[in-house]
């Protein structure tokens, strides 16, 4: 079976400054995958790729077997994304925003998606209010719900609970636990909580300024350097280079608008 995600030697250079070096994984379908590393290690800039919204300085990205290079278009209408640095527009109701969003992505049977959505999510009670009047928990469950419009096999996620109190943040883990194990999808997370990743990740991607630095499950990066959890590993790896405080030379900025949703209105 084709992979999920196949990255061949990626690396993205902005100026002088090497975000992105030599990154190389093939993650399969069906699996959740944690993206981790400090501030300024390089998840969002790979993350930006995978969508195909940032080119690549050097390397291959294939979604479900589609290279983002040629035939992105295929693979972004199988693939969707969320993040709560990412807002949706705001004087539309949730329900307004599912609605355009099922139409940019051609999903059949639009309203009836958008009540499965609601019943799941528990959209109900702030389903017809504005998105921009809406709490953090509310709004996440709002993009949530966006991010899952399409029935996406290949989701990715930048910091999907980050911001929630944590019984939020266990019910949202718990959606998109339900959603991998009904559907099949391949969950690419990028994360600053190790407790979640621990609980969602069969598999961890360690960045360190850019590059791979280690890469294996949970437990056995735990075992591999002797820790009692993967908070202990992270420390381990990101302090090497002190990229852990947050210096991130540059400061990329966060996008403003939906960068899936750009891409396919540009197709259209
Ligand atoms: N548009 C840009 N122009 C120049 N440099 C950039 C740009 N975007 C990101 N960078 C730099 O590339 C590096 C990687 O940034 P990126 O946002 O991918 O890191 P990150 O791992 O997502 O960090 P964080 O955890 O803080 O979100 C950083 O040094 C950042 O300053």
């Amino acid at each position: 079976m084709q992979d999920a995600i196949l990255v061949q030697d990626l690396s993205k250079r902005y100026d002088a400054h090497e975000a992105v070096k030599g990154l190389s994984f093939a993650m399969p379908r069906g699996a959740t995958w944690g993206l981790l590393g400090g501030n300024g290690a390089g998840k969002s800039t790979t993350i930006s790729m995978l969508l195909g919204l940032l080119v690549p300085s050097a390397g291959q990205i294939q979604v479900l077997g589609h290279d983002m290079a040629r035939d992105r278009f295929r693979a972004l209408a199988r693939m969707n994304f969320s993040s709560p640095y990412v807002a949706l527009p705001s004087r539309l109701s949730v329900r307004e925003n599912l609605r355009v969003y099922a139409h940019l992505y051609d999903v059949p049977k639009a309203e009836r998606r958008i009540e499965e959505l609601a019943a799941s999510l528990s959209l109900g009670e702030f389903i017809d209010r504005p998105a921009g009047q809406l709490s953090a928990g509310q709004k996440t469950r709002a993009a949530l719900a966006k991010s899952l419009v399409n029935r996406p096999e290949v989701l990715l996620l930048d910091e999907p609970t980050a911001s929630l109190d944590p019984d939020t943040a266990d019910w949202i883990r718990t959606r998109l636990e339900n959603y991998r194990a009904e559907s099949g999808c391949a969950i690419l997370l990028a994360s600053h909580n190790m407790a979640e990743v621990e609980r969602m990740c069969s598999h961890v991607l360690m960045l360190r300024r850019g590059q791979l630095v280690d890469e294996g499950s949970p437990e056995a990066l735990v075992r591999r350097y002797g820790r009692d959890d993967l908070e202990q590993v992270f420390l381990d790896i990101a302090r090497d280079t002190g990229t852990a405080a947050g210096a991130a030379p540059g400061g990329g900025e966060r996008r403003a608008t939906d960068p899936t949703v750009a891409d396919l209105r540009e197709e259209a």
